[in-house]
């Protein structure tokens, strides 16, 4: 478990994290999300022991490793959100480079690199140069990289940005394989939906503070009080805008080109009520559901859009 208590980061005299505490359960997928500039980058440097805080404590199992950095990097493996440039470098010389830096035996390395390089689909680029790697494959080496020293708990900074939708895909399919493994895993993104299908749980992050908490149904739930359940009929609207128009539990009737949006505050039941009273009427309704909260709106709402530039 990885906690991290009341963590502020100063930069001179602007707080770039500001009494940020959340907790990451074993074997979690945590998402964390927040606006261009809202402290991700820091918070995670900080996590991984690669910068040190202002104030507040970083626990690993209930242990403060705070004081402790050497003790965080050997149980987190850390991929930053910018790939240096390396050149004359092979993969597997990229790999070497590494395991050498956590002092991995010799002896072991071999077996080592050809098994994650393997895990990112990367064993056929072995004795490739890193500079002509496309820009979805040197992500996953950047991953296989982060994984070299057989790390509980991994933090990802932004692993999927600047890739197209096919190399989204498999970085995703990476990820889920690490999940498998038992892996806890943290992941930046500044784009909401991107995290959702994946995360098991999502923070979000503004002006340095975490926002918003919880699985994403719990956070759409948060923020959407309101019910809204699009009908569409065929042909004209008028007799069931003049049914809705008489239903106590209708608050807001909108009438969009080809359908009706309405605002509701009752339960199940009365809804099923309210379906089949509109079907004995012999209105021709083709389709009645409930509209899902849009997750690009909930993000915009939280962090009231736009970069953070927090002061
Ligand atoms: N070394 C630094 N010196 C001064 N200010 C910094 C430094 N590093 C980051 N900041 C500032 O701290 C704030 C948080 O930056 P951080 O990189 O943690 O945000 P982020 O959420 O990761 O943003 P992005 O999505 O753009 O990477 C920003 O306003 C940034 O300009």
């Amino acid at each position: 478990m990885l906690e991290i208590q009341n963590l502020v980061k100063k930069y001179g005299k602007f707080t770039a994290v500001d009494g940020l505490s959340l907790t990451v359960n074993d074997g979690e997928i945590f998402g964390f999300v927040g606006p261009n500039g809202a402290g991700k980058t820091t918070t995670m440097k900080i996590m991984a022991g690669l910068l040190s805080s202002t104030s507040g404590n970083v626990l690993i199992n209930g242990v403060d490793v705070t004081a402790h950095p050497r003790k965080l990097r050997e149980k987190i493996g850390y991929m930053p959100d910018f790939f240096g440039v390396y050149d004359n470098l092979k993969v597997d010389e990229y790999m070497d480079f590494y395991a050498g830096t956590y002092h991995i035996p010799y002896s072991e390395r071999e077996t080592i690199i050809n098994n994650l390089l393997e895990l990112v689909d990367l064993s056929h680029k072995k004795d490739a140069y890193v500079d002509t790697l496309s820009r979805g494959m040197k992500q996953r080496l950047c991953l296989a990289r982060s994984l070299i020293h057989d790390p509980d708990i991994l933090i990802l900074d932004e692993p999927a940005s600047g890739l197209d939708p096919r190399a989204r895909v498999e970085m995703k399919e990476v990820l889920k394989q690490l999940k498998t493994l038992g892996k806890t895993i943290i992941i930046s993104s500044h784009i909401l939906p991107e995290l959702a299908e994946l995360c098991t749980v999502i923070g979000i992050i503004d002006k340095g503070k975490i926002a918003a908490y919880g699985t994403v149904a719990q956070i759409m739930q948060q923020l959407t009080q309101k019910r809204i359940i699009k009908i569409k009929v065929m042909g004209n609207m008028d007799q069931l805008i003049t049914i809705l128009k008489e239903q106590p539990n209708v608050h807001e009737i909108i009438e969009k080109v080809d359908e009706v949006e309405i605002e509701y505050d009752g339960d199940d039941h009365s809804l099923a009520y309210l379906l089949k009273n509109m079907v004995q009427q012999d209105i021709p309704i083709i389709s009645f559901s409930e509209k899902e909260g849009n997750l690009e709106e909930i993000f915009m709402q939280i962090t009231e859009g736009g970069e953070s530039d927090h002061d």
